[in-house]
């Protein structure tokens, strides 16, 4: 069973309602953000195949550092685009720890200015344009070094209640 952590890294238990509490509103300031999952494919500490994005907050969004390796070529030197919505994605699950409600992705939208190189550094950033009842209008982008954007990103994050986690856990074959 997964074990979940606190927001200063510490285990706090295995059960659902201890993921869910893991998200709820957390104070301003620069301290790393926690992943949303152990296995997280963005974040997770214990995913071999993941991203191991590393999140903090940035004024009232949130900042990434982050590089793409071997493991995510799309084409010679570049990443895959899969590989770069599925770090943008999860840049915006960070957003719920300000939100400090469940939301899960309804639509994610990419255009990709430019390719995403490998093993190159790059800055992400994300922050909320606004809130309409359970819709959440998100937005990013990705810089490389010279402040050259490479990627922009919208989605629609609608918040939800535990029971969506809940009922897919009972739907699920494994
Ligand atoms: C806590 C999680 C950590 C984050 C990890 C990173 C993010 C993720 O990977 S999340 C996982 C991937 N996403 C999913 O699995 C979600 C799958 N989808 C669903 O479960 C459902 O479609 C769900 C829950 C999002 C919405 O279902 P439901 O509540 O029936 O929504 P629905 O009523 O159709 O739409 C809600 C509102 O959005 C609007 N809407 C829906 N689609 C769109 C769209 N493409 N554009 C604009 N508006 C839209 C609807 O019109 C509606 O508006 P209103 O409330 O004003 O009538």
């Amino acid at each position: 069973m997964d074990t979940f952590r606190d927001k200063a890294g510490e285990p706090i238990g295995t059960d659902i309602d201890n993921w869910v509490a893991s998200f709820t509103r957390m104070e301003s300031g620069s301290s790393e953000l926690p992943p949303h999952h152990p296995n997280c494919l963005g974040c997770g500490p214990e995913n071999p195949n993941g991203h191991f994005l590393s999140v903090r907050r940035d004024g009232d969004g949130v900042v990434a550092h982050h590089q793409f390796d071997q493991r995510h070529v799309g084409a010679p030197g570049i990443a895959h685009g899969g590989a770069v919505a599925t770090v943008i994605d999860d840049l915006f699950g960070f957003l719920l720890y300000s939100v400090g409600e469940l939301a899960v992705t309804r639509r994610l939208e990419l255009d990709y200015l430019a390719p995403a190189l490998l093993d190159t550094p790059y800055i992400l950033r994300a922050a909320v344009r606004s809130r309409d009842g359970r819709k959440l209008d998100l937005k990013s982008t990705m810089e490389d070094a010279e402040g050259r954007t490479v990627i922009t990103a919208t989605a629609l994050f609608i918040v939800v209640e535990v029971e969506h986690f809940l009922q897919s856990q009972r739907n699920s074959r494994t």
